[in-house]
């Protein structure tokens, strides 16, 4: 059983990497961003209270995200395994995950950090240009992971379960390191 976390800065490339891994895997990518994005579009009430953290490069609060991350791994398609991305993204959510897992007897998660300088990774989101890819928002987007997300590496480091690619590659030997090293 594969479960995996996508650990990185904006603009690394986890979503590209954790979409082409998961059907190679044929396993789910449960994406928040993604989620949430397809919320602002339906217009749901999750959408509306997120989009305006999503827009000013905020994190949106726990509560909203933890919900709808425990409600995505209790379907179907999820029981034989997964790769977060985007989830969790600071210490508080590491932790509600982890009792979660233990509530739903799913265990022995993995977390790949897939890294990448800032300078790579500007470049990279400028040019994706999604909405929160602006100059202002992509800055601030590089803090809140500094200051909240970068915590984890230790955090799953310290609990065994880190491996680290080389985010700062072709998509493909990119792709061909997460192989090897799930593998391994
Ligand atoms: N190895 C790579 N080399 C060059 N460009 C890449 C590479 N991987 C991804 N990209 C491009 O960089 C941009 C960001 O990639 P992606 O959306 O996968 O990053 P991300 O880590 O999921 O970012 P975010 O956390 O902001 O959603 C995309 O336009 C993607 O096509
Ligand atoms: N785990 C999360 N906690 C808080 N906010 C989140 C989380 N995952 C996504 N978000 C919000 O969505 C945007 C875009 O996320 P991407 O992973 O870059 O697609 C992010 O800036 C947060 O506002």
């Amino acid at each position: 059983m594969t479960r995996l976390i996508f650990l990185g800065p904006p603009g690394a490339g986890k979503g590209t990497q954790a979409k082409n891994l998961a059907e190679f895997l044929y396993i789910p990518h449960i994406s928040t961003g993604d989620i949430l994005r397809q919320a602002i579009q339906d217009q749901t009430n999750l959408g509306m209270q997120a989009q305006s953290f999503m827009d000013k490069g905020e994190l949106v609060p726990d509560k909203l995200v933890e919900d709808m991350v425990e409600e995505r791994l209790k379907q179907p398609d999820a029981q034989t395994g997964w790769i977060l991305d985007g989830f969790p993204r600071k210490v508080t959510q590491a932790k509600f995950l982890g009792e979660l897992l233990i509530n739903l007897r799913e265990g022995g998660e993995k977390v790949i950090n897939l890294d990448a300088p800032d300078a790579v990774v500007i470049n990279r989101l400028l040019g994706r240009g999604r909405k929160d890819d602006t100059e202002e928002v992509i800055r601030r987007r590089l803090e809140i992971y500094r200051d909240e997300t970068a915590p984890l590496i230790n955090y799953y480091s310290d609990r065994q379960q880190l491996l680290t690619v080389n985010g700062n590659q072709s998509q493909e030997e990119v792709f061909s390191d997460l192989k090897n090293i799930i593998a391994a």
